[in-house]
């Protein structure tokens, strides 16, 4: 569904994204983690168009798309949500939710059925008449989800979804992003909540420094020695008598 091809963005001296290759698989959730700084976002913003890398490829369903600006990735189905949640002040749940779905339904009328259809799903039923800046940081998440699933992606990022949620929070909130894959939804997730994601991938990559250090099964990277190195530093694997 989704290739990157040894992408890289340099900002000024920084490499932030040094050839990372990665893929999504139609249909499944895979999961992209990594310390804080390693370059996650902004790997995401070069897939969705909203930083053009300084070299590389990303291929959608087989087409180059690289450096495709965000409203035309939106268009072919791409959709993301960001790590800071920032609703449209001063309009409804509704009307945040409204902005996504004109993407596909012109006429007023059926954007605001298919904006009440996707609130519901998304357990924000009683709140869409609500000012959107009233939310709690859980309502947040949710609708930040709602405003990108309103556009009808097929293939969706994640960037941070259960961050700042308290425990039950998460708890709730993994069956929802699941059942979005069920319903054929392919997903790219950053995540730092472990649990969370590997309960919810297939296949994980690992970034770190700007490249990815590892990838596969959520089992097989959390037992990788330069997985738990980037995460705890220099010598901690070994400490821990991990020997992979
Ligand atoms: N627009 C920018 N200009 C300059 N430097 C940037 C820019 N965006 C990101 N960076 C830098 O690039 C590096 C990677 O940042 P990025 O936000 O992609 O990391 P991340 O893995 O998403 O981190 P986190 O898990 O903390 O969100 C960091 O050093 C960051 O400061």
């Amino acid at each position: 569904m989704l290739s990157v091809e040894r992408v890289s963005c340099r900002f000024g001296g920084l490499l932030a994204v040094n050839a990372a290759s990665l893929n999504a698989e139609p249909g499944c959730i895979t999961g992209l983690i990594g310390p804080n700084g390693a370059g996650k976002t902004t790997l995401f913003s070069i897939i969705s168009g909203f930083q053009k890398p300084t070299d590389g490829l990303v291929r959608y369903k087989g087409e180059a798309i690289t450096g495709l600006p965000p409203h035309e990735l939106a268009r072919r189905g791409i959709a993301r949500t960001f790590q800071i949640v920032q609703p449209f002040a001063g309009l409804s749940v509704r009307e945040n939710i409204l902005v996504g779905a004109h993407l596909r339904h012109p006429k007023r009328g059926d954007a605001l059925a298919a904006a009440d259809k996707v609130g519901r799903e998304l357990g924000l039923g009683d709140m869409l008449d609500r000012p959107a800046d009233t939310l709690t940081v859980a309502g947040r998440k949710r609708l930040e989800l709602a405003k990108a699933l309103a556009t009808e992606p097929q293939f969706l990022l994640l960037d941070e979804v259960l961050a700042g949620l308290n425990p039950s929070e998460i708890r709730d909130m993994v069956p929802v992003i699941r059942a979005l894959c069920d319903r054929g939804i392919t997903i790219l997730m950053i995540e730092h909540v472990m649990q969370a994601v590997m309960s919810l991938s297939r296949h994980m990559f690992v970034l770190a420094e700007g490249s990815i250090i590892a990838q596969g099964a959520p089992s097989e990277v959390a037992s990788d020695r330069r997985v738990i190195e980037a995460y705890l530093g220099h010598g901690a694997a070994k400490k821990l008598g991990v020997v992979s």
